[in-house]
């Protein structure tokens, strides 16, 4: 076939591949760490101290063992879908779209709480004990036809849904129908309506579906500009945690299956951050810390904001290399790390032992 025949285009991207610039075979990556990484290089008001977080390493690693804690953490939840079919990739995809903001201005009993198999939940466990009382309620809430019917799926029906057994109704009702609305109209246009197809678009690399989901879906672009910096940071929280609760729930097999799994960080969100403080892992500003401890607002996407959650990142991978480095033959990443951290940090505050508290950003991102 002579040059005037073939596609222009493919020829290009063949002249790159052989000229060495394109590699057609590259793995994908998601930019996380490395974005990180920079930011901490870069921070001013949030520092990390390398002597607390060798010796958090040791204690984290010590009490996973001793829990033997591992995938099948996951399915140990009380709330958490039991089932390993696609209805449980519905779930957690319906889920972990909706995973964020839970927290409350308001005093310990009168923040948002959701009331369901005789307990009251709050936090995450709110929104996971919302979704499975729908279900029983033959609320067809997982499914993206019903995202799309406005007659049936809008602010009443959702505020029903999320219902409260206290005063205050869930934060950002209006921003979770959105998610649900755009989510709906992508799966239709784009995957067949069924969450499976972007998993099988990602061809089993979980940086891939981390990537696709930020590509097709606004509600995963959880990215920002950062100090003239020309590449944003990306921290892709919901979409990171979206791949390793498959990951997890289906301990590494079937639409769990991910040959990458290891590239996938922390997920940036305001526990983690709070216990990797109370373990003195990370330090704030004077500045930072009343602000932090006085509970006020830190706005999306700020300074104080991008560098404590890209801190968190960078320490949490800090941790994971010095648990490979005293125990290589450690099952350990940062994911596994960073579960443990989170149901850690649940289990200080159920027992009233939180002594730093949280930061506050309000944002459909985490
Ligand atoms: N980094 C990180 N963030 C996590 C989780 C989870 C729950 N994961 C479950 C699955 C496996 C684990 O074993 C957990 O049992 C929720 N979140 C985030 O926290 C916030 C909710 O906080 P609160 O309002 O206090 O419940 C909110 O941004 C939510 O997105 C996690 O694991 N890691």
């Amino acid at each position: 076939m002579s040059d005037d025949e073939a596609d222009p285009e493919l020829l290009a991207l063949l002249r790159q591949h052989f000229q060495g610039k394109l590699n057609l075979n590259e793995e994908p990556e998601t930019g996380v760490l490395e974005g990180a990484e920079h930011v901490y290089d870069n921070a001013i008001d949030v520092a990390l101290d390398m002597r607390a977080t060798k010796n958090a390493a040791a204690i984290i690693y010590n009490q996973m063992q001793q829990k033997q804690f591992s995938t099948e953490s996951w399915s140990e939840h009380e709330l958490h879908p039991k089932a390993k079919d696609e209805s449980t990739v519905a779930f957690i995809f319906t889920m972990d779209l909706l995973n964020f903001s839970f927290w409350s201005m308001r005093p310990e009993g009168e923040r948002f709480a959701v009331s369901y198999r005789d307990k009251t939940w709050t936090g995450y466990w709110s929104l996971v004990a919302s979704l499975q009382r729908a279900l029983e309620e033959d609320i067809p809430i997982t499914d993206p036809h019903y995202w799309q019917n406005e007659e049936e799926c809008n602010l009443e029906s959702l505020r029903y849904v999320f219902r409260s057994c206290t005063e205050e109704e869930i934060p950002l009702l209006e921003s979770r129908l959105a998610c649900l609305r755009e989510a709906g109209r992508v799966l239709y246009e784009k995957y067949n309506c069924s969450f499976t197809k972007c998993i099988e678009a990602a061809d089993k690399s979980a940086a891939g579906l981390v990537n696709l989901l930020a590509r097709d879906f606004t509600a995963f672009q959880d990215e920002f500009k950062y100090e003239g910096r020309r590449k944003p940071i990306r921290f892709l929280k919901r979409a990171q945690i979206l791949v390793a609760d498959l990951w997890a729930c289906f301990n590494g097999e079937g639409y769990g299956e991910f040959r990458d799994i290891d590239k996938i960080t922390m997920f940036a969100d305001y526990r983690v951050p709070q216990i990797l403080a109370t373990l003195g892992c990370i330090g704030y500003s004077p500045p930072l810390h009343a602000v932090v401890a006085h509970k006020e607002i830190i706005d999306s996407g700020s300074k104080y904001e991008m560098q404590l959650r890209a801190c968190s990142i960078w320490c949490v991978e800090l941790i994971r290399r010095e648990i490979k480095r005293e125990h290589p033959e450690a099952e350990v990443n940062a994911i596994l790390i960073d579960f443990f951290l989170y149901d850690t940090m649940k289990q200080l505050e159920a027992q009233g032992k939180e002594t730093i508290p949280h930061h506050r950003t309000r944002s459909i991102w985490y």
